[in-house]
């Protein structure tokens, strides 16, 4: 994960600062690279810096009155930051999936189309089209094929996430940035999520922030391990879990779970690497205590 050439967006020397009564660096002069239709899991302890990180690709964090930036990111090779590119435009080419995820409160039809609507001129035809591939994408177009006309706001917290979902395809981004995307679901749907960014990664760059180490396992090619706003670590998922190469990556690996790729090789479980210990988070990927605590970060 250098700076390689199939990079879609990198950052270059990003620093965050929080102003205030305490200030407080989130970022410490991060360079990293994402690459192409890959998903690359931001790992790290509560308050390193995950989501000032994924907000500050698509300038999210600009929502926050006290942040300060320096350094750029990169989309494409283009400056992010020092551009006159209008902010919205950046905004649809860097898509941003909620943690708790919002419908429009309009149909289930339009909340995919809204987006479309607005940016294109297209005919009814045109915008069935997109609705239904946008929804089968994430997999929910047979859940909701029949009643496309009902209320958003009708369907479970787990389909809103995956409509959700579909809203950010509809624009057609060149990077979706999913923020803890199935800690706020039940199990089932959490794991319908994870299914659903599985086949998604194939076609679209997917940048994630987890607490889930075993979720990161399941879904990440890449992994960056943040720690007091500085990348600790980054590498491929697997020579990341099998083979940390930083004491403090060992540490944090070691200390969450049992690490235990599909082909059994190479097993580097400090247990018995039983299923209970492989799948050992929830499946709804939510935090706890044993996975994200273990080293704390102190600010
Ligand atoms: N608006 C803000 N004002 C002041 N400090 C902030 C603000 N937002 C974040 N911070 C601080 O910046 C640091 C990084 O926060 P950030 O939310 O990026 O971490 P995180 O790794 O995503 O945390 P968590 O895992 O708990 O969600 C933390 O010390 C946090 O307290």
């Amino acid at each position: 994960m250098t700076h390689d050439t199939d990079s879609v967006i990198r950052t270059d020397d990003l620093e965050v600062t929080y102003t205030g009564n305490r200030e407080i660096t989130a970022l410490n002069g991060v360079g990293v690279d994402f690459a192409e239709n890959r998903l690359t899991a931001i790992i790290g302890p509560s308050g390193c810096g995950k989501s000032t990180l994924l907000k500050s690709l698509n300038r999210l964090h600009e929502i926050q009155p006290n942040a300060e930036i320096t350094g750029d990111v990169y989309l494409e090779d283009e400056p992010v930051y020092d551009t006159d590119e209008p902010l919205p435009e950046i905004r649809r080419r860097v898509g941003y999936v909620p943690q708790k995820p919002t419908p429009l409160p309009v149909s289930i039809y339009n909340n995919v189309a809204y987006g479309p609507k607005i940016h294109g001129d297209h005919s009814r035809e045109e915008l069935d089209e997109i609705v239904e591939t946008q929804l089968r994408k994430v997999n929910l177009w047979d859940e909701v094929k029949d009643r496309l006309d009902a209320p958003g706001a009708e369907l479970s917290t787990g389909q809103i996430q995956r409509l959700c979902l579909a809203r950010s395809l509809a624009a057609e981004p060149d990077v979706l940035l999913c923020d803890e995307v199935t800690s706020a679901l039940d199990p089932i749907s959490a794991e319908q999520v994870e299914e659903t960014l599985a086949d998604l990664k194939e076609e679209y760059t997917i940048i994630m922030v987890t607490h889930s180490m075993e979720q990161a396992k399941r879904l990440a090619d890449d992994v960056i391990f943040l720690y007091l706003g500085d990348v600790v670590e980054t590498n491929d998922a697997r020579s990341f879990f099998e083979n940390p190469q930083n004491e403090r990556t060992r540490e944090f690996v070691k200390g969450h779970t049992a690490v235990e790729y599909d082909d059994g090789e190479d097993d580097v479980s400090e247990g018995d690497g039983s299923a209970d210990e492989v799948n050992g988070d929830d499946a709804d990927g939510s935090r706890s205590t044993e996975e994200t605590e273990s080293i704390p970060a102190e600010r």
